[in-house]
């Protein structure tokens, strides 16, 4: 299997709290990849350094063979990594359309003129589509509700092609039919060959989904296994009970 990213180090601190101290993992490529640790562990964190929303005091991420040590969340996005936030971040004003349109992420839209758009367009219906979201294409993405507000900005990070997406607790909040939703959608992308990092605390969908599990506790990787590995390991029952 080849790895298609690397956390090497990474350290962060923000006043007195190490809020991460030399993490490190790996993510294969093909994989639908669990980060999983009680609150507080630094799974954010760790998501926002990858991506480049906050630079690491020490560490590097080496992705699709190439080494950052500042990562650009705008180039690693051209490149082929993107990202879901906890809360998801999606343009309230635009259409639900737009706002796909908009994560289609050209930067010479205007030099590529209509054949462009019209092609990002497409691509947003067919999306939209799949999504379940095709009789809201021309919303305002205020109006939809949490649960397809997470859905929309899902199908939105899809319109750049990733090869890797990082979904920070895609189900918080959200009804058990919207997860089995996004269960689902995981799993029909990761077939397509999508790589996957999650960041979940719903640990059923977590032992269902997920292989392997990388368990942080106060921002150090402390095990990684399979999901049966995982559950049975001492040091991550004690960061769990302890927690
Ligand atoms: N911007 C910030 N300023 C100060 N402290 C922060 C900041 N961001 C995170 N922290 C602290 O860093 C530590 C790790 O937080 P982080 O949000 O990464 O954990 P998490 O594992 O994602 O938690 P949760 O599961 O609750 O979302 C916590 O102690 C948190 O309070």
């Amino acid at each position: 299997m080849t790895v298609l990213l690397e956390v090497r180090s990474f350290s962060k601190g923000f006043g007195g709290v190490r809020a991460v101290q030399g993490c490190s993992f790996a993510v294969e490529e093909g994989s639908v990849t669990a980060l999983i640790g009680p609150n507080g562990s630094g799974k954010t964190t760790v998501f926002n350094m990858i991506t480049g929303y906050l630079g690491a005091d020490a560490g590097s991420v080496r992705f699709a063979g190439t080494e950052y040590r500042k990562p650009d969340p705008a180039l690693l996005y051209r490149r082929g990594l993107t990202r879901t936030f906890q809360q998801a971040r999606i343009f309230g004003s635009l259409s639900v359309r737009e706002n796909l349109v908009a994560a289609a992420g050209h930067r010479w839209t205007g030099l590529l003129g209509p054949r462009a758009a019209r092609a990002d367009r497409a691509r947003a219906d067919e999306l939209l589509e799949d999504f379940g979201l095709a009789a809201k294409a021309d919303v305002k993405a205020a109006d939809l509700s949490y649960g397809q507000r997470k859905l929309c900005e899902f199908a939105a990070v899809l319109m750049a092609n990733p090869r890797l997406v990082l979904l920070d607790e895609p189900t918080a909040g959200v009804n058990p039919v919207m997860i089995e939703t996004m269960e689902r959608h995981v799993r029909a992308r990761n077939a397509q060959g999508v790589t996957f990092l999650v960041v979940e605390h719903d640990m059923p969908l977590v032992m269902r989904l997920c292989d392997p599990v990388i368990v942080l506790d106060r921002g150090r990787t402390i095990a990684t296994g399979t999901p049966a590995e995982i559950q049975t390991d001492a040091r991550v029952l004690d960061a769990y009970l302890g927690d």
